[in-house]
Parts: C-alpha cells; sequence; structure tokens
C-alpha cells in the first residue's frame, strides 16, 4: 500500500510569508515616509464576510500596514459604494482597496470593481489586471489562485512541462488559476460543470486544482497517483453532532490522500493563503504608487 500523501499546510506558509510582508513594510515605512495603506469595503452583514473583513484588518495592522475599513448597510445604494471607492482612489494613504464579495443583489459586482483604479486593485478583479495577467504584462494578481502558485512552487520547484487540470471556470478562481499555471509552462486544460467524463480528464493530471463549490466532489480514484492536489473549496457541511456543521473542501480528503502525492487540506490549506497574498499585493501596489524600486521576487 502506498504511504500517505505529504499534507500541504498553507497556515504555516502564509506565517511566513506575513513575516516578509511585515520586513517590506518596515522598509517601505522608513523610504516613504508613512505605512503602505490598504482599505477594505464590507457591504451588509454576512457572517463569512465579516470574519474574513476583520482578520483583512488585524493581519494588516500586525504586519505594520495602515488598515481602512469602510462598513455600509445591506440596503445601501450602489451609488453609495461608487462614491466611496471614488474616495478611495483619490486618497494617497490608501495603496490598495478591496471590496469584499459578495455584495448584496442591488449592487453589480462587475461595475463596482469596474470602478476602481486598476492600480489600487490589490484584488486583481478589474478587467485591466485581467488583461494583464492573460498578456504577461505586470500588474496584480487575484489573491486564491498566486496563493495556490506559491504553494505549488514551493512543494514541486519547476511546474513547466506538468500536465494541469484546474476544475471551475469563475472570474475569482478558475480562470486566473489557469493564465498562472499556463504562465508557469503548465499544460492546462479547464474542466467545468459540462466536461463529459470528469475523472477521466482529473486522471491524466499531474496537479490538479479543485473550485467547483462542491463538498467533497473529486474523489481519490480520480486522481493519477502522486498528483499533487490544490483544494480551493471552502463548503459548510452538517456534522455529526446535531446542528453542528463541518468544513470541508471540494476534495474528500481521505480517499485522496491515499493516492495522491501531496495535497492541501480544508481548513488550513489555501483558505489562509488568501489573506497573506492580498497583504503582499498591497505592499507591491505600495512601492508601485509611491515609484519605488522593489524585488517582488523577495516576497
Ligand atoms: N473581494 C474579495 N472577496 C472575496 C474573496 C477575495 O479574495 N476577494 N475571497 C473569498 C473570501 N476570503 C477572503 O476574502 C477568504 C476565504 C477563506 C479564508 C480562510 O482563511 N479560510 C479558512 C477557513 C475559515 C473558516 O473557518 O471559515 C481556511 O480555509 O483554512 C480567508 C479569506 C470570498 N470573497
Amino acid at each position: 500500500m502506498s504511504a500517505e500523501a505529504e499534507r500541504i499546510d498553507g497556515k504555516a506558509f502564509a506565517e511566513g510569508l506575513r513575516d516578509r510582508v511585515a520586513e517590506a513594510a518596515a522598509a517601505f515605512t522608513a523610504r516613504a515616509g508613512r505605512q503602505p495603506g490598504l482599505a477594505v469595503v464590507l457591504v451588509g452583514e454576512d457572517p463569512a464576510s465579516q470574519v474574513y473583513v476583520r482578520n483583512k484588518g488585524r493581519q494588516t495592522v500586525a504586519c505594520g500596514m495602515a488598515s481602512f475599513e469602510h462598513r455600509l448597510p445591506a440596503d445601501a445604494a450602489e451609488a453609495d459604494l461608487l462614491a466611496l471607492v471614488e474616495t478611495l482612489n483619490g486618497d494617497p494613504a490608501v495603496d490598495g482597496i478591496l471590496v469584499q464579495l459578495p455584495l448584496p443583489p442591488q449592487m453589480d459586482e462587475a461595475k463596482v470593481i469596474a470602478a476602481i483604479n486598476p492600480d489600487k486593485d490589490v484584488d486583481g478583479f478589474h478587467v485591466v489586471n485581467v488583461g494583464r495577467l492573460a498578456t504577461g504584462l505586470p500588474g496584480f494578481v487575484p489573491c486564491t489562485p498566486l496563493g495556490c502558485v506559491m504553494l505549488l512552487r514551493d512543494r514541486l520547484g519547476s511546474l513547466s512541462g506538468l500536465d494541469a487540470v484546474v476544475i471551475g471556470r469563475s472570474n475569482i478562481v478558475g480562470k486566473p488559476m489557469a493564465q498562472l499555471l499556463l504562465a508557469e509552462s503548465c499544460t492546462v486544460t479547464v474542466a467545468h460543470s459540462r466536461t463529459r467524463d470528469l475523472p477521466e480528464v482529473v486522471r491524466r493530471a499531474d496537479i490538479v486544482v479543485a473550485a467547483v463549490g462542491r463538498p467533497e466532489m473529486v474523489k481519490g480514484d480520480w486522481l493519477k497517483p502522486g498528483a499533487t492536489v490544490i483544494d480551493v473549496g471552502i463548503n459548510r457541511v452538517p456534522a455529526a453532532e446535531a446542528g453542528k456543521t463541518r468544513l470541508v473542501g471540494d476534495v474528500d480528503y481521505a480517499s485522496a490522500a491515499a493516492v495522491a502525492g501531496a495535497i492541501t487540506p480544508v481548513p488550513g490549506g489555501v483558505g489562509p493563503m488568501t489573506i497573506a497574498v492580498l497583504l503582499r499585493n498591497t505592499i507591491v501596489a505600495a512601492h508601485r504608487n509611491e515609484g519605488l524600486d522593489f524585488d517582488e521576487s523577495t516576497l
């Protein structure tokens, strides 16, 4: 019987990245005479979003950066949010702007993202940054996919020539993930809900990135032995104890770990990387906004 897969510890990697961000923030503050600044906007009271926004604020401050938190009520008008974004675009203390998603139904996410100055778009969601990523120009890359690539590089070194299957085609994860893997010279397949014989497609892959939003969908017998599995899913499902829930990914961890070479757990895998990469992107934005040279590969 083969050994259990290596558990890729995203929490530990994220801690290391935050330490490097803190060092870079201190050096930036000494050079620029001000701290790097991140503004986070939360509309409404979605419980998960509240936790993410609180953690973003705490981690921003812990890294020696200025945190500007803005909250709007769930019934705020889209025009109010657009006006706030415009103010933040013009604020020289704000290097990065993030509008927490999802937004309430009366707001058009695409319109709001389009209102953010692309040079402050540390989420990398603006079409200008999407285009920069697709054409290999420097811009901002969405935090979760960049975090996945950092974990993959750490585990595998060069990804060149490897077969990668991304399951999911969202603008936030699936599509940028595919672009990043292509930039690493992987042979990339993007699979989705209409893909025929998904297990057979996944079985070809050296790298599997599951970002489909379906609890424990990817099974161990779908995997090539030794494959590296990155689980982006965060799904709350009922726990054995009545009234409780537990967090699972898009991969059935137990069966996958028996076949894979390495795998990210949920929680503690990709999730913690999202905020650490956001802080990394903010440091990059601060240097670019001040016109200061900075070697981004040190982060
Ligand atoms: N504007 C954005 N909105 C959203 C993004 C984003 O990148 N930009 N991503 C997600 C939410 N998110 C950050 O915003 C996020 C998700 C998960 C985690 C995380 O650390 N997860 C933990 C488990 C947390 C839990 O117990 O619920 C883990 O996986 O270990 C951090 C940030 C949607 N919105």
